[in-house]
């Protein structure tokens, strides 16, 4: 174990982790700050949800000087919503000692990014708003000595790889470049060597790419029956927030649609959508005022949303990496989650290829009837009601309780309550249009002519104000808190 005392940072530093309730550091921490605080160029690769994040804006803040104005270091991230998430995590870290964090991306005011520019010392953005600031001489980067490329495979893929070669041009050669993902395909290495000097690659040993704590599921189901399946699984597994992923913009609309159809609370979040439905969307979801975020590949990487407790894969993603990021959404910080993905019969070499990357084995579950999925509605009301007696707070209700048993049967009593508690699922009939499957041969055409993934620049987070839910109101944060409850089957 090691603790953040014993990195010998600054007071105000360690003054902030203890007021966000970081105890011990997580291994990726222990070993690259120091790297990082001894300006050691890096490229760090550990778990999904295992705080990279803090692990490159530590020595990030201890190297800014609040005396002096203008942006001295930069953080670079895939998407709108991470680079806002990434912000507000360097500013709750940089809080005590003064240092201001400003999350720039596209789709937001301009003129509003130029004026507040001035008075931030880290900014965070996406490569296209960056670009368009450093092309109309809008942002001054003379004065960064660090950089940082967060998902940096994703940002040296073949969709951003001149972005992001421009950008660090426009940057002092004398600087420090931090890189860091739960992915780094080899090909992505190479590139990423030579935009550094001399970096030292941390890989936090893992047997498994992907965490121990998600449990990981496949079903075999025919492309027409998949829908009705998510909902079944829905039913069964009750979870506290799910992301479920699709393939396409169309499909996450097709889908979210059809859920709401169905009487789920769900909303779709893709590309197309305007930034500010984008904000609104995620940030419903992350004050579970909406359970169930359908996605592109947009919402795969970074986003930290503790409660999600469930992903389904209503597609299987096109790249292994794309599995280990999405799944990575549940199972943060030690807690619990469960994966499960959809797989078609044409698919299953797909799989196979994921499994391989990730060195661990998804097991087969049983697609479940319709009778299991009304049982699972059951067993949540009979949770709940045990639930209700264990608060022993009924005191008014026992009257008339009493009042029902004198004229009624108590099992049908019990069972009355419970008809009324279970959400008894339409049945509306949902098609959705037909896609074609992935193949390993698609897969491996599309890697050759585009990249890692379709090209295109994408976009995404924001203030998390229910993160501490979990922490039991008390602010301390081991790293290996589990989540409890919410997560049964
Ligand atoms: N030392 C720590 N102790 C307790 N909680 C921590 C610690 N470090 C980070 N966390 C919390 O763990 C969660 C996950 O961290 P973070 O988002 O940085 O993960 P990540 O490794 O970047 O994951 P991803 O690969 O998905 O981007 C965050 O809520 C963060 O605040
Ligand atoms: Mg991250």
């Amino acid at each position: 174990m090691t603790t953040f005392q014993s990195l010998e940072l600054s007071k105000p530093i360690l003054k902030s982790l203890d007021i966000m309730g970081f105890e011990e550091t997580t291994p990726i921490q222990a070993q690259t700050i120091p790297l990082g605080l001894q300006g050691k160029d890096v490229i760090g690769q550990a778990q999904t949800g295992t705080g990279k994040t803090a692990a490159f804006g530590i020595p990030l803040l201890e190297k800014i000087d609040t005396k002096k104005k203008g942006v001295q270091g930069l953080a670079i991230a895939p998407t709108r919503e991470l680079a806002i998430q990434v912000a507000e995590e360097l500013n709750r870290l940089g809080k005590t000692k003064g240092v201001r964090s400003l999350p720039i991306y596209g789709g937001s005011n301009m003129e509003r990014q130029i004026r507040a520019l001035k008075n931030n010392h880290i900014v965070v953005a996406t490569p296209g708003r960056l670009l368009d600031h450093i092309r109309r001489k809008t942002i001054k980067l003379e004065n960064v000595h660090t950089a940082v490329l967060d998902e940096a495979d994703e940002m040296l893929n073949m969709g951003f790889i001149d972005d992001i070669r421009d950008i660090l041009k426009a940057l002092p050669e004398e600087r420090q470049t931090l890189l860091f993902s739960a992915t780094m395909p080899k090909e992505i290495r190479d590139i990423a060597t030579t935009l550094m000097k001399n970096p030292e690659e941390v890989k936090v040993k893992a047997k498994e790419m992907t965490v121990e704590n998600i449990e990981q599921y496949f079903v075999e189901i025919p492309e027409k029956h998949k829908f009705d399946t998510l909902t079944r699984l829905l039913d069964i597994h009750d979870p506290a927030l799910a992301i479920v992923f699709g393939r396409t913009k169309r499909r996450v609309d097709e889908v979210a649609d059809g859920l709401q159809a169905r009487g789920f609370s769900a909303e779709g979040i893709h590309g197309d959508l305007t930034q500010g439905k984008r904000m609104s969307v995620l940030n419903k979801f992350k004050r579970g005022r909406i359970e169930i975020l359908v996605a592109t590949d947009v919402a795969a990487r970074g986003l930290d949303i503790s409660e999600v407790s469930h992903v389904y894969n209503f597609d299987i993603p096109q790249d292994p990496e794309s599995y280990v990021h999405r799944i990575g959404r549940t199972g943060r910080a030690g807690r619990k989650g469960e994966s499960i993905s959809f797989v078609t019969p044409r698919e299953k070499a797909q799989l196979n290829l994921i499994e391989k990357l990730t060195k661990k084995k998804v097991e087969r579950l049983k697609v479940p009837s319709s009778e299991e999925a009304q049982r699972g509605q059951q067993k949540v009301a009979v949770d709940k009601l045990v639930e209700t007696i264990d608060k022993n707070d009924l005191k008014h209700y026992k009257q008339s309780a009493h009042e029902l048993l004198e004229q009624h049967d108590s099992v049908d009593l019990v069972a009355a309550a419970l008809k009324q508690m279970t959400k008894e699922r339409s049945e509306v009939p949902v098609r959705l249009s037909s896609v074609q499957p992935i193949s390993v041969k698609n897969a491996q055409r599309d890697k050759g002519k585009k990249g890692y993934r379709k090209g295109g620049k994408r976009n995404f987070n924001s203030k998390n104000k229910s993160r501490n839910r979990n922490f039991n109101g008390k602010g301390k944060r081991s790293y290996q808190n589990k989540r409890s409850g919410s997560n049964a089957k």
